[in-house]
């Protein structure tokens, strides 16, 4: 059987079975209640849920998962514009406490828009945040991650669109709390490469999101990346963080994501 074809209803799949911990994200399934998430996730062996929030943790910790990436500030209004620090190192700080209460590991964060900022002074000045919060995120045990997203499609004018800004940026920050969140639907877009790439700078990746591409939709023959390859360079580099499904569904939503599953089981 192909490995991008279906999988059988029939035929149980359980992540558990395989290296990478696997992880979906909520905002993705609008029509479906985080208890029913919660459910599909148990039963297909994940380990929790990404891009919640605290007034969630209760119905993720009734099911035995974890927030597996905690939301922090706005995507555009990011740490690469002095003109939104304040305001994103207050919830920056809040979701950390949050995450820590819980014994958890990971919070989002994001350069945000340029606004005619450059690159130069966009990372001096996201520096320049994370120096005031990475000790916070250090005394918590938890990970900072700025996402890399795609500026040409889904978010222009975001600022950590590539990994070599990313990674520089983290040289510059100099603490294991604070990585990058390396989408890898983002990056097809903006740079692809992507086993190469991993395979480069996994050691200032904390966390990866999955989609097809083009389209952000399921990881099936309709699209570009073909994740079970992609999925086992990730687990060869010896990551134990969390692999986690951002695609929006456009066709039945649960057998999209068991398909998922079942094709990182590696
Ligand atoms: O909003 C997006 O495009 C994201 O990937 C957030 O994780």
């Amino acid at each position: 059987q192909d490995a991008v074809a279906a999988t059988p209803a029939t035929e149980s799949v359980d992540a558990k079975q395989g290296r990478l911990n696997q992880s979906v994200c909520k905002w993705c399934y609008k029509n479906f209640s985080l208890d029913d998430m919660c459910v599909a996730a148990s039963k297909l062996g994940m380990v929790g849920i990404d891009l919640l929030g605290p007034d969630d943790f209760p119905t993720l910790k009734k099911h035995g998962l974890v927030c597996t990436m905690v939301g922090s500030h706005s995507l555009a209004n990011g740490l690469c514009d002095p003109k939104f620090h304040d305001e994103a190192l207050e919830k920056m700080n809040a979701a950390i406490e949050a995450t820590s209460a819980e014994g958890w590991k990971n919070v989002i964060c994001f350069s945000g828009n340029a606004r005619g900022i450059d690159r130069k002074t966009g990372m001096k000045n996201c520096v320049d945040a994370l120096k005031k919060i990475v000790p916070v995120a250090e005394a918590a045990g938890v990970t900072l991650q700025m996402e890399l997203l795609n500026s040409k499609v889904n978010h222009a004018d975001y600022m950590c669109d590539n990994s070599e800004w990313g990674v520089e940026l983290v040289k510059q920050v100099g603490s294991d709390n604070f990585k990058l969140l390396y989408d890898i639907y983002h990056m097809q877009i903006m740079e692809g490469d992507i086993i190469r790439t991993i395979e480069k700078n996994h050691p200032y990746y904390g966390h990866y999101h999955t989609a097809g591409n083009p389209g952000r939709h399921e990881l099936d023959d309709t699209q570009e990346l073909f994740y079970p390859p992609i999925a086992r360079a990730i687990a060869d580099t010896g990551y134990d963080g969390y692999f986690a499904h951002e695609f929006i569904p456009a066709g039945d939503p649960m057998t999209g994501l068991q398909n998922a599953v079942a094709q990182c089981i590696v």
